[in-house]
């Protein structure tokens, strides 16, 4: 799909901007340490512009809730096992080794709330200038990756956000 048709999927009522760039994107896969056995669960997968770049793995399942974009994840991500659905409802049921996700803001706040009953080494969120992780730090080691904005999207996006690396101490 190139840049034109996924600006003209993009539905910006669900927050739709897509991550693109090469530089950005290798900088959250270097972060997420995805290893050849891992189970990666990738949230708000939108039009698949991430999974479709995964390193090898044992298992990709990727979480959309806008329904338009269905078909497009599985013609995309053939490879993935592709759910409709609330992230929020839907993480705390697939075991995964690696999450990861650009949703909304005030999904991802909450999503950070559910993030310690979860069973994640390494999680690589993207998450607005004054998302609050500091609830994690006793139990998670918490670094900025990069920030993303603009150009990094097609439509590109307005506001700059942060790629997050959250990371269980001791695995
Ligand atoms: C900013 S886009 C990111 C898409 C893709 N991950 C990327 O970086 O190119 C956010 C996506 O999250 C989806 N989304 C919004 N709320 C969601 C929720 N509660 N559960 C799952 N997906 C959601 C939107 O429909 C949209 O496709």
């Amino acid at each position: 799909m190139n840049h034109d048709e996924l600006s003209a999927l993009a539905d910006p009522t669900f927050e739709q901007y897509f991550l693109v760039s090469p530089e950005k994107l290798q900088m959250l896969f270097d972060a997420a340490g995805i290893r050849p056995d891992d189970s990666v669960l990738e949230v708000g997968a939108g039009a698949g512009t991430v999974a479709r770049h995964m390193p090898p793995c044992r298992t990709l399942t990727v979480v959309e809730l806008d329904s338009r974009l269905i078909d497009t994840l599985r013609h995309e991500v053939p490879q993935a096992t592709v759910v409709q659905g609330n992230a929020l409802q839907i993480v705390p049921l697939i075991p995964h080794d690696v999450l990861i996700g650009n949703l909304p803001n005030v999904v991802t706040e909450a999503l950070i709330d559910i993030l310690p009953e979860l069973p994640f080494r390494t999680a690589v969120l993207a998450a607005g200038r004054h998302t609050d992780f500091s609830r994690l730090q006793s139990t998670f080691d918490v670094s900025e990756v990069t920030t993303i904005s603009g150009e990094d999207f097609r439509p590109p996006q307005p506001s700059v956000s942060r790629i997050v690396r959250v990371a269980r101490r001791g695995r």
